[in-house]
């Protein structure tokens, strides 16, 4: 069969099958030949060999002889890989079947449901620290793509502190080390952007049946979907029916599962079943590595800037809020020194990230802890600071008087002050129970981390 003959055929199973079958399903196929009346083609993966061969095969048969071909039956094998081991990843994640090998021969990707994924963001790019370790083991365990120890990994932690690029690095290594698996990584908005479309076009099946044969789910910001009660519902499923084929999944947020509100309750039991995992918020010797791995990259982009001793530190120390906003600052000292041809001195740095350093100097106010300390446990403000002694209200008191101690620079008398003109030794009592409490208390824990995060953000 020519060339020619099967792009008629392809032309006219697009009508016969839909567009999206026909990129998802057919257009990955490569043929291989005819002989003695069989139309041999190769699929990229043993699912979808088996899907196409089951579903497709008769229109396929029924298209070609109305092209003219003489044949007599349709068979499909798995093509070998033909990737060589060391190949670059390809820079979007997409099913395998639209690797540039088997790029589809009409249709756009749009109707692929992955997200693009961010060449920048690999393993080799990571910088590990204590606040990370843990969330970089689990994901470059799921990366080596064998068995499924743990489903799903549930990667949490605060903005900008690097969930999506673990979730892209598992992505690249698993596009090098396992091409046969098809891998998705998308959004949660765009999970519902997806199915809100495969609604309107009544493209559902195609929608749960795209959902189903991928090996390697990721998603996220998992909370978007939170309210969203009929994307809620799909997910539920395609998460139970991958998880029921052994499929590994990968989800992050940016709270623990328990904690995202107006998520129904069973998804949240599904989401914590698995491997839960917090990325902490950066220490400074994360910060100083993480600026020391930028700074290198940067030297082939600028070789002739000289970057003066004690600047990375100050960085690191004064700029805490995020991992995003301390790359911008360092790309904007780079950019800025490049222009006005100048070393990096200290006296750079300050003078170029005047508003980023004003910025990090925010101040967290013993009022502002009491709000959102109140808001967290549902208990009323006046009572943080009245007198009651029932233990749900004291709990959260003792928990606000820790972060006042630990977030701003008052004094214990001073905090006192402003928890209802108590004693400094009772302020210190309260600090000290949250301490003694936060070491086997994993909950209580999680509450300081998530509160410090919304009050440090
Ligand atoms: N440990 C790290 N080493 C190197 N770069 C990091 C690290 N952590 C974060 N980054 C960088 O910080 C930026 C923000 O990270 P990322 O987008 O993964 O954050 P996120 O946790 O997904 O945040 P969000 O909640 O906003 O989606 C990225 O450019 C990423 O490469």
């Amino acid at each position: 069969m020519t060339d020619e003959t099967w792009g008629q055929v392809c032309n006219q199973l697009q009508r016969a099958v839909g567009q999206n079958n026909f990129t998802t399903w057919i257009a990955p196929l490569e043929p291989v030949g005819l002989t003695d009346g069989v139309a041999s083609f190769h699929a990229p993966t043993k699912f979808m060999r088996d899907w196409v061969s089951r579903n497709f095969a008769e229109p396929i048969l029924r298209e070609m002889r109305s092209a003219g071909v003489i044949v007599e039956r349709v068979e499909i094998s798995v093509m070998k890989n033909t990737r060589p081991a060391n190949a670059a990843p390809a820079p979007t994640a997409r099913p395998a079947a639209s690797s540039p090998r088997h790029q589809p021969r009409t249709g756009s990707e749009e109707t692929l449901p992955g997200a693009p994924l961010d060449a920048r963001f690999t393993f080799d790019n990571f910088v590990v620290g204590k606040p990370n370790e843990l969330a970089h083991a689990a994901a470059k365990r799921v990366a080596e793509g064998g068995p499924v120890t743990f489903n799903p990994l549930f990667l949490y932690g605060g903005v900008g502190l690097g969930k999506t690029h673990l979730m892209h690095a598992i992505a690249h290594d698993l596009q090098v080390q396992r091409p046969d698996l098809r891998v998705l990584y998308l959004s949660a908005e765009q999970f519902m952007y997806r199915f809100v479309q495969a609604l309107r076009d009544k493209q559902i099946m195609d929608f749960k049946e795209m959902f189903r044969s991928i090996d390697v789910l990721m998603v996220d910001d998992v909370q978007f979907i939170a309210g969203k009660e009929s994307t809620q519902e799909e997910f539920f499923h395609t998460f139970n029916a991958l998880v029921d084929q052994g499929k590994q999944i990968v989800i992050s947020a940016d709270r623990a599962p328990g904690e995202i509100k107006d998520l129904e309750e069973r998804i949240k039991s599904r989401l914590s079943c698995g491997l839960v995992v917090d990325l902490h918020p950066t220490d400074y010797e994360l910060r100083l590595g993480i600026l020391q791995t930028k700074t290198d990259g940067y030297r082939n982009q600028y070789p002739d800037l000289q970057i003066a001793p004690g600047v990375l530190e100050f960085l690191a120390h004064r700029i805490t809020s995020n991992v995003r906003i301390l790359e911008g600052a360092l790309t904007r000292l780079f950019a800025y020194a490049s222009l006005i041809g100048k070393e990096i001195t200290l006296d750079l740095a300050q003078d170029c990230l005047k508003d980023q350093l004003r910025q990090s100097e925010r101040k967290v106010t013993v009022e502002e802890i009491l709000r959102k300390v109140a808001e967290h446990y549902n208990v009323r403000l006046s009572d943080l600071v009245g007198p009651k002694r029932l233990r749900a209200i004291a709990r959260p008191r003792q928990v606000a008087m820790f972060l006042s101690k630990s977030l701003t620079t008052r004094s214990l008398p001073d905090i006192g002050r402003r928890f209802g003109g108590r004693d400094h030794t009772t302020i210190m009592h309260g600090i000290r129970k949250i301490e003694e409490l936060r070491a086997s208390d994993t909950q209580l824990a999680e509450d300081i981390d998530l509160l410090r995060r919304l009050l440090e953000s």
